[in-house]
């Protein structure tokens, strides 16, 4: 379904993302791990559309995005992973213009919209402007916007980020049946445990290049190690977080003159 063909991203002549192929089928969740700024990010935005590769191809059924971006974008839920919303708007008229925006029929656009917002615990405050609602909620309206028009594939940038425990029960959940009913699924995260539970497959990318793509299991026996945390940590060469802890603290309590 979606596919990157040796895909490249230089920003002022400076490696972002170098060299990254992968297929993502459908019924498939693959997670795609980094460090900070490894080149994530800038991965999603070349896999929405919002830039373009310096070299290589983002695919989806075989067509170059790019060549019917609307077309392509009528396939695709997106949630980002900030919580940027127009927040003058209610949940509810946020739905409602993002379905608008995407030819959706009023009547079923409504039905949809506000059964979204009860599944998702939004009821009460659908009419509320959502300058009033916390990160969570916000994200939960991302969610459902992202969800409103029935996409085949679904790009998740950090959704867990404001969550509260039983709303990421319910997202991870969600991901099982979405998965199950033929979704692919891009689900870029930081949280180790729920990449580990959730995803098919993840690629690891350090430095802007892919340095590991396989079960999350495979992984862990491959290198030998307990976790996916600890694969990693080895893969991306992290520091000893331990250490870089102590010397934190020993260096707030020099004293000053
Ligand atoms: N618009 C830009 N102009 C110049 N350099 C950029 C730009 N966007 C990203 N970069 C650089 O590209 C590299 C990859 O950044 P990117 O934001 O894709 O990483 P990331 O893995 O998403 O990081 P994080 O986990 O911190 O969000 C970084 O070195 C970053 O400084």
């Amino acid at each position: 379904m979606l596919e990157l063909r040796n895909v490249s991203k230089t920003y002022r002549s400076i490696p972002a993302v170098e060299d990254v192929s992968f297929l993502l089928k459908e019924g498939e969740v693959l997670g795609y791990l980094g460090p900070n700024g490894s080149g994530k990010s800038t991965t999603v935005k070349m896999v929405i559309g919002m830039i373009r590769p310096t070299k290589g191809e983002v695919l989806f059924d075989g067509r170059e995005i790019h060549h019917d971006l609307a077309q392509y974008r009528s396939q695709l839920g997106y949630v980002p992973e900030e919580a940027q919303v127009y927040t003058h708007l209610s949940g509810l008229e946020y739905l409602q213009l993002i379905g608008r925006l995407r030819g959706m029929r009023e009547g079923p656009l409504e039905d949809k919209a506000r059964t979204l917002l009860q599944l998702l615990s939004l009821e009460a405050a659908q009419y509320s402007p959502m300058s009033g609602y916390s990160k969570g909620m916000k994200q939960r309206v991302l969610i459902a916007a992202a969800l409103l028009h029935d996409p085949r594939l679904l790009v998740f940038d950090e959704p867990l980020s404001g969550l509260d425990a039983v709303t990421s029960r319910l997202f991870k959940d969600l991901l099982v049946v979405l998965a199950e009913e033929g979704k692919a699924i891009l689900y870029i995260s930081h949280v180790m445990e729920v990449v580990e539970r959730v995803c098919d497959r993840v690629i690891v990318l350090a430095k802007g290049k892919v340095v590991a793509d396989a079960a999350p299991r495979e992984l862990t026996q491959l290198m030998e190690l307990p976790t996916l945390e600890s694969v990693f940590a080895q893969l991306v060469k992290q520091t000893d977080t331990m250490t870089v802890a102590r010397d934190v603290v020993d260096t707030m309590k020099v004293l000053h003159d």
